[in-house]
C-alpha cells in the first residue's frame, strides 16, 4: 500500500527495468503501462525494491492506451500484484461509472487510489480547479491535478489551492506542465502535493517541463527542509 501520507516521488517509467536506477531518489516506480511493451510481462517479473504506482492513461488524459474496457481489465489485474501499492484512474472514468469495479478491486488487494485529472489547454479558474479535486476526492484517496501554465503566474492559484487542500487534511498532487509550470513540480510538494513524477532520464519525460529525478529529490528536499 502506498499511502501517500507525506510526499511521495515517483519514478516514472514504461521499462521497470529502470528501478535499479531510481532506488537511490525515488520512494516508488510511476509504471506507465499505456507506453510500456509487454506490461504484463513487466509486472509478471518485477522483483524491484520499490512499489509500484500503476497508470494505463487513455488517451483523451494523455495517454496512449484506447479508452476501452481492456485498458481498465489490465488495471485490475495489475493490483493482485503484491509491489502495486497503489493505481491511477482518470476523473472521467470514475465519473461515467467504469471505474467503480476498478476502484474496488484496487481496494480489496489494499491499493490506493489516485483520482487524476488532466488539462493539455491551460490553467483552469482557482474555483474551478477546487472543484476538479474536490470531485476526485470523492473517488479516491488523493486528487491529482495537472495543468498546463503559459505564464509563471498561472501557478499561484495552483499552489494556493493545493495549500487549502492540505490545510483541510486532504490528499492532494499537484503540478503545472510546461516550461512555465516547472517549477511548480518542486515548489507544489512544500505545499503539500503528496506526489511528484520524473524520469530518471531526461530524455523520458512522461509530461512536459518534468526535472530529472535526481534534481526534483534534490530541490523538494531542500526546499522542505529534509
Ligand atoms: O499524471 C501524471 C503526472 C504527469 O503528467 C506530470 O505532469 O508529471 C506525469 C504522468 O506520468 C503522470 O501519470
Amino acid at each position: 500500500m502506498l499511502p501517500f501520507d507525506d510526499f511521495t516521488l515517483c519514478a516514472a517509467t514504461a521499462d521497470l527495468a529502470d528501478e535499479p536506477a531510481a532506488r537511490g531518489h525515488a520512494d516508488a516506480v510511476e509504471f506507465r503501462m499505456d507506453l510500456a511493451e509487454n506490461p504484463t510481462a513487466q509486472l509478471r517479473d518485477y522483483d524491484g525494491d520499490l512499489p509500484l504506482l500503476v497508470t494505463n492513461r487513455h488517451d483523451g488524459q494523455g495517454g496512449e492506451a484506447a479508452d476501452d474496457e481492456a485498458r481498465l481489465d489490465a488495471l485490475r489485474d495489475a493490483v493482485e500484484h503484491d509491489a502495486v501499492g497503489a493505481i491511477d484512474l482518470e476523473l472521467d472514468t470514475c465519473l461515467d461509472g467504469r471505474g467503480r469495479t476498478v476502484r474496488e478491486a484496487a481496494r480489496e488487494h489494499g491499493a490506493s487510489v489516485v483520482v487524476s485529472a488532466h488539462d493539455f489547454d491551460g490553467t483552469p479558474l482557482r474555483q474551478d480547479m477546487r472543484g476538479i479535486l474536490g470531485n476526485a476526492l470523492e473517488y479516491g484517496d488523493v486528487a491529482k491535478l495537472a495543468v498546463t501554465a503559459v505564464e509563471r503566474t498561472d501557478v499561484l492559484d495552483l499552489v494556493s489551492v493545493t495549500h487549502e487542500y492540505d490545510v483541510e487534511g486532504e490528499r492532494v498532487a499537484t503540478m503545472a506542465m510546461g516550461e512555465a509550470g516547472r517549477h511548480s513540480r518542486a515548489v507544489c510538494p512544500v505545499y503539500g502535493s503528496r506526489i511528484g513524477y520524473a524520469p530518471v532520464d531526461p530524455a523520458d519525460a512522461t509530461a512536459p517541463g518534468q526535472y530529472d529525478l535526481a534534481t526534483l529529490r534534490g530541490l523538494v528536499d531542500d526546499l522542505r527542509g529534509a
